[in-house]
């Protein structure tokens, strides 16, 4: 039985984790952190602060916020405990420190658990290595309405995986307003929409000389992230101190 320590078990993806961990006949949900603790009927011991929790676990599955990434790692690296993590919204220093984690233990983080969206990056970044500078890249996300950051870990992950195949790196232009930002070919232009319970939806579109191609990914239930994450869980447990993704996963 593998134990799971749910951090953020009280948020939207934190109470979808635990009802498809608690369908799962070789996974258990042990203990879980949130800021608050009573404010769900939760079956496992729930605790505000990570140091406090009790329980050893096989594996720690993080979707919280970037406030609680320096504890929630500190905590792993010193009761040795795996870590998925799939909050976004991190700062470059913060991400440094996965790196860093990822010396003492094995560290597996991605920006979207699904597995279309990591297909979708490997096919835009054929599109993009086909297309060089002669169409324009733009990309289009979409997300509910309580989603905090913006734009999401998602875009980002996609115009890295872009940008990765130029030579000279482009720009990222984020939502264009006024005449400061008119468009270049060194330019990556990221847009975020936020409204009602959209789950999340990425396009990157490629704009040329009387032709648009577009290749989109639209998730329709958060399960998809969730069963990522147990997927990525069960992946983690067996494996050796290192830094860990999607593409290891679903290689
Ligand atoms: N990689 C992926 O596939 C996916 C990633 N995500 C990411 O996962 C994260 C969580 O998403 P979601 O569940 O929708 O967000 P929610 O805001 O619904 O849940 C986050 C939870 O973490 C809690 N929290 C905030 N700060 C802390 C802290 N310092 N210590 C412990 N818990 C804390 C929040 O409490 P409170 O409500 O009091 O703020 C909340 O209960 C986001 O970063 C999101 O972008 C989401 C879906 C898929
Ligand atoms: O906050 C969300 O909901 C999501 N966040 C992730 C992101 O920022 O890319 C992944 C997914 O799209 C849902």
């Amino acid at each position: 039985m593998i134990r799971v320590i749910l951090n953020g078990c009280n948020g939207k993806m934190g109470r979808v984790l635990a009802k498809l961990i608690n369908e799962e006949k070789s996974m258990e949900v042990v203990a879980g952190i949130d800021r608050e603790i009573d404010k769900f009927d939760n079956t496992f011991p729930v605790y505000s602060n990570i140091f406090s929790c009790l329980e050893k676990g096989d594996v720690l599955i993080d979707f919280s916020h970037p406030s609680s990434i320096r504890n929630t790692l500190a905590f792993c690296v010193e009761t040795k405990t795996p870590m998925v993590t799939a909050t976004t919204g991190l700062s470059g220093e913060e991400m440094t420190l996965f790196v860093e984690a990822s010396k003492s233990i094995p560290v597996f983080q991605s920006s979207n658990m699904a597995v279309g969206v990591n297909v979708i990056i490997d096919l835009a970044a054929q599109a993009a290595n086909a297309l060089g500078n002669t169409f324009d890249i733009e990309i289009i996300e979409k997300h509910h309405n309580k989603k905090v950051d913006s734009p999401s870990g998602t875009a980002f992950m996609i115009a890295n995986a872009l940008n990765e195949t130029f030579e000279q790196k482009k720009e990222y232009i984020y939502g264009r307003h006024g005449n400061e930002d008119q468009r270049t070919e060194n330019h990556i232009g990221i847009h975020a929409v936020r409204g009602g319970t959209i789950v999340g939806e990425h396009t990157v579109i490629f704009a040329g000389p009387d032709e648009i191609i577009e290749i989109k990914h639209t998730a329709l239930s958060k399960d998809i992230f969730a069963l990522g994450a147990i997927r990525a869980a069960k992946f983690i447990t067996g494996q050796k101190n290192g830094y860990y993704n999607m593409k290891d996963l679903i290689k």
